[in-house]
């Protein structure tokens, strides 16, 4: 050997911040510990071959509190950031997917429990949970492994900002996108408003994160905010596209209505039933996620990396002038909008009201009313019987 002379050191050293072992009980857990993240390792598979390579896996960081549409706890907030490092430092993983339990949900965001009862009017310890938050984003975007979002259902206010965080989203077509911020009290202030921009047009970026409207994901994939969206009812043994939502046509009557729901209202109801009575299937968004992990698994990973991190750094250009300024007002804003608009939220059995009287709200406003407890009332639902 020509350098063999060469003093060298050949232990592998652990770089992970995150041991396994460690995480797993403190911010992980199995499927019957909801609320928690779920970390798993799966071994990279060949998608034409079905054949599992040795010694290469797939990391899944899975948000698991289903009964609560895999809102994020401040502990789950804590299990993906130990998920994306924890990934980002182990040698043998391929690629990152970040997905939900179950069909209905992705994540819609903030646990509105913990925030309506524990965080608002408690600026100070809701300003210690951003920073939280903040981190989880930075650990999705500084992962060093490529990142999908297996958009399992619906994504939804903070749960549509993480999962732009990631590289590329696949989606069932059961999944609608958007956000909640002002409806129920806040910004879309964790990425929403820096990533939006970029994925959509601006004109579109400002009506989704503003109107609160949501969007089903054959429109999402038409304006470019998905790479691919895909069934996942099944009649029989064949996937159906999802009933609700026009996919066969592009025009009707001079209007855009590719994924908008289908208009006459016997033929919703009739999709409605169907979508109901029908079983869900997994395998197609398996099938099409492993496709794109498989493509980044045969290119030099270095290159890989470098082309991502490039393109990443467009969306932290915005996200990281932006994040601490947010903290900030977000805090603040935990004593009032949020503790109303998650206190309704929140409330919603004992009121029968999701949201607060907005246009008392306004009035009051206008008639330069205190942000006390008295004006809190007035707007708020009341408890019903
Ligand atoms: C529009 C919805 C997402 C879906 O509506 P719908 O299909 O009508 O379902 P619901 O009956 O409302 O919900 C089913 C049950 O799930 C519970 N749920 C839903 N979302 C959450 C949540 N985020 N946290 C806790 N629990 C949740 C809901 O209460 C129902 O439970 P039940 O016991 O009644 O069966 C709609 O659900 C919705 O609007 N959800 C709230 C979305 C939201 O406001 N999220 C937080 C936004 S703020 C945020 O995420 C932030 C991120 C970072 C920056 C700061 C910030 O605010």
């Amino acid at each position: 050997m020509p350098l063999e002379w060469m003093p060298r050191e050949h232990e592998l050293k652990n770089h992970l911040l995150f041991e396994e072992d460690m995480v797993r009980g403190r911010y992980w857990g199995n499927d019957e510990d909801a609320p928690c993240v779920v970390y798993t390792k799966k071994p990279l598979v060949n998608p034409k071959t079905g054949e599992e390579v040795p010694g290469l896996y797939v990391a899944e960081v899975r948000l698991n509190n289903p009964r609560q549409y895999n809102s994020y706890t401040t502990t789950m907030v804590k299990g993906v950031i130990a998920g994306f490092r924890a990934s980002s430092g182990d040698r043998s993983v391929v690629a990152t997917v970040f997905t939900g339990t179950g069909f209905d949900a992705f994540c819609t965001g903030g646990n509105t429990k913990e925030y309506s009862e524990y965080y608002s009017k408690r600026p100070n310890e809701y300003g210690e949970y951003m920073d939280l938050f903040n981190e989880m984003v930075d650990s999705i975007l500084m992962c060093k492994k490529p990142t999908v979002c297996r958009v399992n259902g619906m994504r939804v206010a903070g749960g549509q900002e993480i999962g732009m965080a990631c590289d590329l989203a696949v989606t069932s077509d059961l999944a609608i996108f958007g956000q909640a911020g002002a409806r129920h009290g806040s910004a879309p202030d964790g990425g929403s408003t820096d990533f939006l921009p970029w994925m959509l047009n601006m004109e579109d970026a400002m009506w989704n994160c503003v109107s609160c409207e949501m969007w089903s994901a054959y429109k999402m994939r038409a304006k470019n905010l998905v790479s691919k969206v895909v069934p996942v009812l099944k009649d029989g043994d064949k996937f159906i596209r999802n009933p609700m939502i026009i996919t066969d046509r592009y025009v009707d009557g001079g209007e855009i209505v590719y994924g908008e729901y289908i208009r006459d209202k016997a033929a919703l109801g009739e999709a409605k039933a169907k979508l109901k009575e029908l079983p869900r299937d997994a395998a197609m968004l398996d099938a099409e996620v492993n496709k794109i992990i498989w493509t980044f698994a045969n290119l030099f990973p270095g290159c890989v990396m470098k082309s991502i991190d490039g393109i990443r750094a467009k969306k932290k250009f915005f996200w990281d002038q932006a994040k601490l300024p947010n903290r900030h007002w977000l805090m603040a804003n935990m004593n009032y909008e949020a503790f109303l608009g998650f206190g309704a939220f929140n409330t919603k059995k004992i009121t029968g009201t999701d949201v607060i009287d907005f246009i008392k709200f306004r009035q009051l406003i206008a008639s330069g009313a205190e942000a006390d407890d008295k004006t809190f009332a007035e707007v708020m639902g009341k408890p019903q019987g």
